[in-house]
C-alpha cells in the first residue's frame, strides 16, 4: 500500500468534500439534480419568507457582476408591493440558478440558495449523503491522535453540516473541528488559506490539505499550506505533470501519521 507520511508540523486536516471525502457522482447525479427539479416549486413557496428574499437579493447581485458573461441570466428587482406580480423575476431566478448550475459556478449566492432547499430533503431522510468508506474510520483515528479536522468547501457552511449531518454513516458532525465555504474566499486563491490558519489559530504549514482539484492545491501550497491530491473513482484526470508534482493519494488510510505509530 501507498504510504504518505504527514509532515510532523502537521495538526490540522482541512479536507474538500466533492470529489474528495463524497463521490462527485452523489453531488451530481442527486443534490444538483434535485436543486433542478425543485427551484421553481421553493421559490414559489417560500417567496415571502426573509431568507428566500435575501438568497434572490445575494443572487441578483451576482448576476449584475455576471452581467458581461456570455449568457448570464439578469434577474429584476421586485418592489414587494401587493400589485407587482413576482412570477417574472421567479422565472429569472429559475433561468440564472439553471445557467450557473449548467456552468458548475461556485458562487456565495448558488450555493446559499441550494443549502437552504436541500435543508427539507435531508431533513425528510429523502438524501443521505454519501462518504467513500475510509473517510470515517481515518478521521476518527486522526482525531485520536490529536489532529484537529475541518471541512473547507465551496458547498455552503449550512450545506456542509446537512452532509455530515445526514450521512448514510450516521450523524458524524462531531467528528469535525469546524467549517469554511467561500465567504471566507474562493478555494483557488491562496489568500483564502492565510484567512483560514488565521481562523482556526494556527499557521498555514500546520495545514494538510486533501482536495481533489489542483487548482486548489497549487492556491492553498502558495500559501505554504501541505496538500496531497485525492484520486477517487469519478474524480477528473490529472494530466503527467500534476500526477508528478504532487502527492498523490486514493484512499485516507494511506496518510501515515507518525506521532500515531
Ligand atoms: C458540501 S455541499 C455539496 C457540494 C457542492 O455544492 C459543491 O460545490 C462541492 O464543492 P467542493 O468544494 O466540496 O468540491
Ligand atoms: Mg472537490
Amino acid at each position: 500500500m501507498v504510504v504518505l507520511p504527514v509532515p510532523a508540523e502537521v495538526s490540522v486536516i482541512l479536507l474538500d468534500v466533492e470529489g474528495t471525502t463524497t463521490p462527485i457522482a452523489f453531488v451530481k447525479d442527486i443534490l444538483f439534480p434535485y436543486i433542478k427539479e425543485n427551484v421553481r416549486e421553493y421559490l414559489q413557496t417560500h417567496w415571502e419568507e426573509e431568507e428566500c428574499q435575501q438568497d434572490v437579493s445575494l443572487l441578483r447581485k451576482q448576476a449584475e457582476e455576471d452581467s458581461h458573461l456570455d449568457g448570464a441570466v439578469p434577474i429584476p428587482a421586485w418592489s414587494g408591493s401587493g400589485g407587482d406580480d413576482p412570477q417574472r423575476t421567479i422565472q429569472a431566478v429559475v433561468d440564472n440558478v439553471c445557467w450557473q448550475m449548467a456552468l458548475d459556478r461556485k458562487t456565495t449566492a448558488l450555493k446559499q440558495l441550494q443549502g437552504h432547499m436541500w435543508r427539507a430533503a435531508f431533513a425528510a431522510g429523502r438524501v443521505k449523503a454519501e462518504f467513500f468508506e475510509d473517510v470515517v474510520p481515518a478521521v476518527r483515528k486522526w482525531r485520536e491522535a490529536g489532529m484537529k479536522v475541518y471541512i473547507y468547501s465551496s458547498g455552503s457552511v449550512e450545506a456542509q453540516k446537512l452532509l455530515f449531518g445526514h450521512s448514510t454513516e450516521g450523524d458524524i458532525l462531531e467528528l469535525v473541528d469546524g467549517h469554511f465555504d467561500t465567504k471566507i474566499g474562493h478555494k483557488v486563491e491562496s489568500e483564502s488559506y492565510r484567512k483560514i490558519a488565521s481562523s482556526i489559530g494556527c499557521a498555514t504549514n500546520n495545514i494538510l490539505f486533501l482536495t481533489d482539484v489542483t487548482l486548489e492545491a497549487s492556491a492553498a501550497e502558495e500559501a505554504d499550506v501541505h496538500v496531497a491530491v485525492v484520486v477517487r473513482p469519478g474524480n477528473a484526470g490529472l494530466t503527467d505533470d500534476e500526477k508528478t508534482y504532487y502527492s498523490l493519494i486514493t484512499s485516507f488510510s494511506e496518510l501515515y501519521l507518525p506521532s500515531s505509530a
